[in-house]
């Protein structure tokens, strides 16, 4: 009996977060880095089933980096990095589009409708969602069809919200003549989170959160101020994919989300220890 009542006690902890959270949007970044197989998967969308039973939107978006990475292997095409972002041409953007949106986003999509929610994929292309234009980094280098965020236009979200749908979004932006574009997913969640206003950006990748000293996984910061993430970019303890993350939550601070959060996806059941809990257990930055 005790085991029993000391259950609905872990419940009960649960419902200040519930009623705070009732009706509003999470916008959660699943990184390809955090999709270590189909176990992982099942375990991160049964978790977001259960935010939709209790009330809240989640809405995500996921990349999928090592996917197009090993497509390109197979097929055997090249590809490289030039500061964190694929430089890719007009065939590697063929696959990175078939990659993303015909592999990843439908394997998620049907991950989600087996823990028993009404899951829709989109890209950037439906509805007009993600409006892109080709990247330049402020030097001459053409780093080809990678793009960054123009405009996004949220509709089509809040209608499949209204309508009780979980939106799945793959990075692929489409400009005005109809190019498809190549979107660090980071950059594509922290504007989706600033279009909608919306609660929170989870970003779940493979490290704890943020760490003081990045080859030390035991030095997580678990709360910081955007003036602190400034100060550590510019001494370079934040570099890499973390970059984009910080760059995203930003973003979304600069755009009344209110707060935004680093979290291990390979973590069982983060996203449910991030949001019900009083300790959270990856990087806060508010
Ligand atoms: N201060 C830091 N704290 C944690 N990780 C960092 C930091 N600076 C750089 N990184 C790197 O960022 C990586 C996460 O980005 P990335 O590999 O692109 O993940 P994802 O596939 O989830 O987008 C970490 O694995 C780590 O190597
Ligand atoms: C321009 C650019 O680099 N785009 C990324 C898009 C996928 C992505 O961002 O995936 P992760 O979140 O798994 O890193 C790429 O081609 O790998």
């Amino acid at each position: 009996m005790k085991d029993l009542i000391e259950r609905a006690d872990n419940l009960i902890e649960a419902l200040p977060y519930i009623q705070k959270f009732q009706g509003k949007i999470m916008v959660i970044k699943y990184g390809g880095n955090a999709m270590v197989n189909g176990e992982m998967l099942a375990s991160v969308l049964k978790d977001i089933a259960l935010l939709k039973y209790v009330g809240i939107k989640p809405v995500m978006v996921h990349g999928g980096g090592p996917a197009i990475s090993e497509s390109l292997d197979r097929l055997g095409l090249e590809s490289y990095f030039h500061k964190g972002l694929r430089v890719t041409d007009q065939e590697t953007m063929a696959v990175v589009r078939e990659t993303l949106v015909g592999q990843v986003n439908t394997r998620i999509v049907d991950y989600a409708g087996l823990a028993g929610t009404k899951a829709v994929g989109l890209s950037g292309s439906d509805g007009s969602l993600i409006v892109a234009r080709k990247y330049f980094d402020g030097t001459d280098f053409d780093y080809g069809y990678v793009g960054e965020v123009d405009r996004i236009n949220p509709v089509i979200i809040e209608t499949m919200l209204t309508a009780g749908y979980f939106p799945i979004i793959a990075p692929v932006g489409v400009d005005q003549s109809g190019n498809s574009y190549n979107i660090n997913s980071d950059l594509v969640a922290g504007e989706i989170a600033a279009a909608l206003k919306a609660e929170k950006l989870i970003v779940l990748t493979n490290t704890d959160g943020i760490l003081a000293d990045k080859n030390d996984p035991e030095s997580r910061i678990s709360r910081l101020k955007l003036p602190e993430i400034e100060e550590m970019i510019t001494s370079g303890r934040i570099a890499g994919g973390m970059l984009p993350k910080v760059k995203a939550c930003k973003t979304a601070l600069q755009n009344q989300v209110n707060r935004t959060h680093i979290l291990d996806g390979r973590q069982e059941h983060a996203l449910l220890l991030e949001i019900f809990t009083a300790h959270g257990i990856g990087t806060m930055i508010n």
